[in-house]
């Protein structure tokens, strides 16, 4: 590795294994949109987008931006790749840059569900392919029934589909993390995203294990989600990872329609 001490408060695990790199440019979407890559790092990754597409870069650790300032200096001159140094979460507002883009990124654990949540909000970030810890890329990609279906899962199904392209262990890096990883790819078909359906998620699976009814009675009127619960044909005994998204959608339309917070009966 080059004369650099990877630094764990930035998340640093090199990707070295050229098999799992060749399959993560050959799992991009085909399109005209540029790429954004969050933690170019050492520039391996980097190396491979720059050939085929033009790139923005974004890398909070200084010694890393010098090192690959001069590492892709051509390409800079070409502005084939732009490097931005700083941290990414202070750079976006509520694009990241202002032109339709896929983020292809091996990224830095720490924050990568903020960052992919931020991707799925920002309008002008079509596909999403990263790398990100196993357990974290199985939330992203479940589906109703699974045991992993949350959240994460129905915000992304909310938004586009996503599957899981290969699974990485922790011999492809230098150093080595302690977890397994894996690639997955969201390909975003809305840009609909909103805040109040996530604050209801959170609500819905605040304790998995409950029922649906017991989770959203700590906010909604008990009498309105049963009439809601009974509209959409769901038993008062159902998980919340049973429910499939649309009947997330349906659920949140009508305990709108219907007012149904607790907050509403005491006005
Ligand atoms: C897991 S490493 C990936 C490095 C490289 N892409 C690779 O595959 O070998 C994560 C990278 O994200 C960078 N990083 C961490 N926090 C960041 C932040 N807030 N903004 C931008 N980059 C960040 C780290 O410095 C590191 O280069």
């Amino acid at each position: 590795m080059e004369n650099i001490t990877a630094k764990k408060k930035f998340g640093q695990n090199f990707l070295k294994d050229e098999t799992v790199l060749r399959k993560i440019v050959e799992a991009m979407p085909n399109n005209d949109n540029k790429i954004v890559e969050i933690g170019p790092g050492l520039g391996d990754l980097t190396k491979f987008l720059v050939d085929v597409k033009s790139v923005d870069a974004f890398e909070v650790d200084t010694d890393l931006c010098k090192l690959l300032q001069k590492k892709f200096e051509k390409e800079i001159a070409t502005k084939q790749l732009r490097i931005h140094c700083g941290d990414v979460l202070t750079a976006w507002k509520s694009e990241l840059i202002d032109e339709s883009y896929d983020l292809v990124a091996n990224l830095p654990y720490y924050i990568a569900t903020n960052i992919i949540l931020k991707a799925l909000a920002d309008p002008k970030c079509k596909n999403i392919l990263v790398m990100v810890q196993l357990e974290v890329a199985e939330k992203f990609c479940a589906h109703e029934g699974d045991k992993v279906f949350g959240a994460l899962s129905i915000i992304t199904q909310s938004a586009g589909e996503a599957r899981l392209v290969v699974k990485v262990p922790p011999t492809a890096f230098e150093p080595q993390p302690k977890i397994d990883s894996a690639v997955f790819l969201i390909q975003k078909q809305s840009d609909r995203f909103d805040k109040d359906f996530e604050s209801m998620l959170r609500v819905a699976f605040t304790q998995p294990r409950k029922t649906l009814m017991k989770n959203l009675s700590a906010v909604y009127e008990k009498n309105i989600l049963q009439e809601v619960f009974e509209k959409l044909s769901l038993a008062q005994t159902i998980r919340p990872h049973q429910v499939c998204t649309d009947d997330y959608h349906q659920l949140y339309k009508l305990t709108r329609s219907l007012d149904g917070t607790r907050e509403s009966g005491k006005r």
